[in-house]
């Protein structure tokens, strides 16, 4: 605070600096139509022509992909292509945007600067204490091409007047964001960035950052633009290696999925993590008491046992019966010696079989060559090495002997193995003694689906078992999935450029499209055969992809067995970790960020923090306040940026009427918003109920697994609503929300903390019982 920033609205700019400002953005707009057409053109060029060496057609393949990025990236920046300007003390102007666009016709001089430049850094940095060489900061507000505002800030000491919120950077288009209705898809901020964001932002790439900060502080936020600033300045590192985004769940990924592509990003992978096995859709739901034990660090000794528990000894000796009736016995003193040197080989269990088959095949082949080769007079063998060695092969060919190693060591897949475990209690006693018996009852289940909780298990079960020829299959099969959507994708594109008349002028008047002339299947061919795929569509398909850089946001929920996975998948530890362990709602999320990172960096991670909230008004903050001293009296609330000027209501509901109650409340809220949106917490318990009364009254409403947030109304529970925003919440039975889960109290937090402008709290009296 207190750089003495003057904020100059440098009166109102007049129409005439609106008009020369439009102008300009017109230019802009003008070159922006130019690329995009010039990419739509070469790319279908591209797509025309066939045949040519492999190496043209890798190259063309290239091209392809290259044209086909150009053509969503420059449709993507449509909306505020420019939205700032800096004067500088000599005089220079530079137009800030979304990407860099320059003079190509003349000296290459930029037109447009990319606010990830460093030369853009001031317009997001520069105080009138610490100017950095600007004059004036000028922020431009267009709807579609329409410059509808332009807001100055002269960066001027001598005439500071000193504000409430001395720190703020654009305040006027900041505080014309936070109070715009929200949208039910997350917006990005790369027009009103503040100086603490922007830190973290275009902090560096190597090492672990963890960026701590309470709720509506732009965690998210900062995350995904940091994402996209990584991707600008480390362009050919990260696009060969790929950045991983964590989410907490499916509807939070749809809610920020517009914000990257707005930026001129699309490669980064976001993922939940009930997504990161691939080929595994984890949707299956279970206790969150099941969740925790599954996610504590015990899983491991788990697992190893549960896959030591396939390596069998059998009692007896076994009978292998071959084809002439022959019958060769198998003693347990010789499984047990081949088990003991499969193991000791240090390889994972699946690639140690090997070892396994070599030593007992050699016992059996002992026996045969024994009978086969023994001299009568009593000397010794009559068998040549060679004829042994024969012996060995043609056993190893042999399906009884194939049968009896696949029952002694069977080779798994990570999915064989979990359900065979969950599915037999004399299994989970062997493997897990060192649990409760109420905890092994707890992993005791029925085949079918898997939680997002199996899902770090399956991965380390992977670990366990390494990759046999089943896995690798499995992995093609779904690369060429990906490269088939990747396609129909570029085809999709291709035909948005129908409009463009590139066709008749190759055609000489034959108006024939790209995708008349190949189709998705054919597409898909040449790619194969040049077998270039998208770092993001390879890493998605491959469970051992090293990304070079992993974010995690709402990470305090990640349990240890997730951060186990995780870590596998980035092992330069080139990580941003977003959270704020006040709200950790899992049971077995993360008490605190050294408790989650010690395991694998030690000490060696940095903490930033983020300490003001711009969604959550003063007045819902103090609320919210009570409730955080309550979780623990040493942790303070983000400083509110703005006051919404509607004191939260909190009414007691007799229960029978709670649900009258709500439909009212929800209904009065709803009419009052003009284009935001309205959200209903409720216990998860009780969501069904409350979910149906409201959607009676408010068909618009929407409620259930994955709803849509672009409804006016949506009705969730705590667990869905983690990162979300509505312009207006309420938050029904705070109590049963506090006595539904041991971390009960941050689950309110959270719920608390989600309106931008209104809060209402409705608690029915007495309680029901729970
Ligand atoms: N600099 C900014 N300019 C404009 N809006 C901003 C800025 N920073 C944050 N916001 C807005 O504030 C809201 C909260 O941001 P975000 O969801 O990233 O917070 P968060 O810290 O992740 O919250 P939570 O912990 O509750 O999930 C969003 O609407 C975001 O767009």
């Amino acid at each position: 605070m207190g750089d003495g920033l003057s904020r100059h609205s440098g009166g109102s700019p007049s129409d005439d600096e609106i008009g020369r400002e439009q102008e300009y953005v017109s230019m802009l707009y003008q070159r922006l139509d130019d690329l995009r057409e010039q990419a739509f053109r070469r790319l279908t060029e591209e797509l025309r022509v066939t045949g040519g060496t492999l190496q043209a057609r890798s190259q063309r393949d290239s091209a392809v992909r290259m044209y086909s990025e150009q053509v969503e990236q420059f449709s993507a920046v449509e909306n505020g292509l420019c939205f700032g300007r800096l004067d500088t003390d000599e005089g220079e102007r530079h137009y800030i945007g979304r990407i860099g666009i320059f003079d190509t016709d003349g000296d290459y001089e930029p037109l447009l600067m990319d606010w990830r430049a460093p030369a853009a850094r001031a317009f997001y940095l520069a105080t009138a204490a610490n100017p950095q060489g600007i004059r004036r900061r000028r922020h431009l507000r267009t709807r579609q091409r329409k410059v509808i505002a332009v807001n100055d800030e002269v960066l001027d000491l001598a005439s500071a007047s000193p504000t409430a919120h001395e720190e703020l950077t654009g305040e006027a288009s900041l505080l014309a964001a936070l109070n715009a209705g929200r949208t039910g898809r997350m917006r990005d901020i790369v027009e009103t960035i503040q100086a603490e964001q922007d830190r973290i932002i275009r902090a560096d790439l190597p090492g672990v950052m963890v960026v701590q900060g309470g709720p509506g502080t732009g965690k998210t936020a900062v995350a995904l633009h940091r994402a996209a600033y990584l991707l600008y300045t480390h362009r050919r590192e990260l696009s060969s290696r790929g950045v991983l985004l964590v989410g907490p769940n499916a509807t939070f990924l749809r809610y920020i999925s517009q914000v990257l592509p707005a930026l001129a990003e699309t490669g980064v992978l976001l993922r939940t993590q009930a997504d990161l096995f691939p080929g595994v859709n984890a949707r299956r739901t279970e206790p969150a008491t099941t969740a925790a034990v599954k996610g504590r660090p015990v899983m491991v000794e788990v697992l190893t046992n549960a896959v030591r528990d396939r390596q069998r000894v059998p009692d007896e000796p076994l009978e292998i019966e071959l084809p002439q009736r022959e019958i060769l016995l198998l003693d347990p003193a010789t499984v047990h010696a081949a088990r003991d040197r499969a193991r000791r080989s240090g390889r994972p269990h699946n690639l140690a079989r090997a070892v396994f088959d070599i030593e007992v095949i050699h016992a059996l082949a002992d026996q045969v060559a024994e009978r086969i080769g023994a001299d009568p007079l009593g000397g010794e063998n009559l068998l040549e090495e060679a004829d042994v060695a024969e012996i060995r092969r043609e056993l190893g060919e042999e399906p009884e002997v194939r049968a009896t190693l696949d029952e002694l060591w069977p080779v798994l897949t990570p999915q064989r193995l979990l359900a065979d475990l969950y599915a037999s209690t004399d299994r989970i006693a062997t493997a897990a003694p060192m649990l409760t018996a109420d905890e092994r009852a707890a992993l005791h289940r029925t085949p079918g689906g898997w939680t997002p909780a199996d899902v770090p298990l399956l991965d380390e079960a992977a670990e366990l078992l390494g990759e046999d020829d089943r896995a690798a299959t499995a992995r093609r099969e779904r690369i060429r999935a990906l490269q088939r959507e990747y396609a129909e994708g570029v085809l999709e594109i291709a035909r948005g450029s129908r409009s463009i008349d590139v066709e008749d002028e190759v055609d000489g008047g034959e108006i024939l499209g790209v995708t008349d002339l190949l189709d998705a299947d054919r597409l898909l061919e040449r790619q194969e055969e040049a077998d270039r795929l998208t770092t993001a569509q390879r890493a998605a398909a491959d469970r051992s992809w090293a990304f070079g850089h992993v974010i995690v946001d709402e990470a305090q929920e990640l349990s240890p067995m997730a951060w186990r996975l995780l870590m596998r998948r980035c092992p330069s530890r080139s990580m941003t970790i977003v959270g704020d362990v006040a709200q950790t709602g899992a049971l077995a999320g993360t008490p605190s960020w050294a408790h989650a990172l010690e395991p694998y960096v030690a000490d060696r991670w940095r903490l930033t923090e983020l300490t003001v909230s711009y969604r959550t008004p003063t007045e819902i903050m103090s609320v919210a306040a009570d409730v955080l001293a309550e979780i623990d009296p040493a942790l303070r609330p983000p400083r509110a940026v703005r006051s919404s000027g509607f004191p939260p209501v909190s009414r007691d509901v007799p229960e029978p009427r709670l649900a009258a109650e709500l439909v009212e409340v929800a209904t009065t809220e709803a009419a009052g918003l003009t284009d935001g949106r309205l959200g209903v917490i409720v216990p998860a318990a009780r969501v069904d109920y409350l979910g149906a009364a409201v959607t009676a009254a408010l068909p618009e409403a929407a409620v259930g697994e994955q709803p849509d947030l672009e409804n006016r109304v949506v009705v969730l529970t705590v667990a869905e609503a983690k990162g979300l925003e509505f312009d207006s919440v309420v938050v029904v039975d705070p109590d049963r929300i506090v006595a539904e889960s041991p971390r009960g109290r941050s689950d309110l937090y959270v719920a608390l903390t989600r309106a931008t402008q209104r809060l209402t709290t409705l608690t029915p009296t007495p309680p029901p019982p729970c």
